[in-house]
């Protein structure tokens, strides 16, 4: 057998992952409910909770990490950047399942992915994030960005909180339900989280990123 086909025959396809590329190709975005199981889900929210609830949230910056600016009126929420290296089993689960996308997409779609950063987020009742992009200035290496939400299964619709997409169509109102994932381009698609009007809304946001 030739080397080649022995790759070849390594190499299997995962249907979830084939979608959530059709769907980037397609339009640009991706929404898959239950990525994460309910039980994932909530061990997640409790990691998030007693980071939280020791204080080490901060009140989130516009720009980037090394050049942040606080503005309340354009987001309101608190984040926590996650360490990986140093991630609680919760956090194994998360990059795990991350990790296996990432590597999915690296392997059929040539993104070449080298990094990805994500921080927990919590917007108390009352905060919101204005319509933006994903980028910054002298920064266009964030390419594909990713939701998670972390909330419990009763999130209303009148709690509000809904990510806003807005495709050249129309704008898509996405609610912040437990385990499901978004993953849309980040210099391509605006959107907006709209204003927590009830209750806490918590997630985990992130980029995958070339150089
Ligand atoms: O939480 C969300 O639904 C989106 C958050 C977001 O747009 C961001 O952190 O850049
Ligand atoms: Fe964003």
């Amino acid at each position: 057998m030739t080397e080649e086909l022995f790759e070849q025959l390594e190499f299997v396809e995962n249907p979830l992952f084939e979608t959530i590329i059709d769907d980037l190709l397609q339009q640009q975005f991706s929404i898959v409910n239950d990525f994460f199981s309910s039980e994932e889900v909530e061990v997640l929210r409790h990691s998030l909770m007693a980071k939280y609830d020791a204080d080490r949230f901060k009140k989130s910056a516009i720009g980037n990490r090394t050049n942040e600016e606080i503005d309340k009126s354009i987001r309101g929420d608190f984040i926590l950047w996650m360490d990986e290296a140093n991630a609680n089993e919760a956090e194994r689960i998360f990059f795990g399942k991350i990790n296996e996308l990432v590597n999915y997409l690296n392997k059929t779609c040539f993104l070449g992915i080298l990094h990805k950063e994500f921080h927990y987020a919590v917007y108390p009742t009352g905060t919101y994030y204005k319509r933006h992009l994903d980028t910054f200035q002298n920064d266009d290496r964030r390419k594909l960005s990713i939701v998670c939400y972390l909330n419990e299964d009763n999130w209303l619709r009148e709690n509000g909180g809904e990510l806003t997409i807005y495709t050249e169509k129309e704008a898509l109102n996405i609610l912040p339900l437990p385990g499901r994932l978004v993953i849309f381009e980040s210099q391509v698609l605006e959107h907006e989280v709209k204003v927590v009007k009830a209750s806490e809304r918590f997630s985990i946001t992130g980029w995958l990123k070339t150089r």
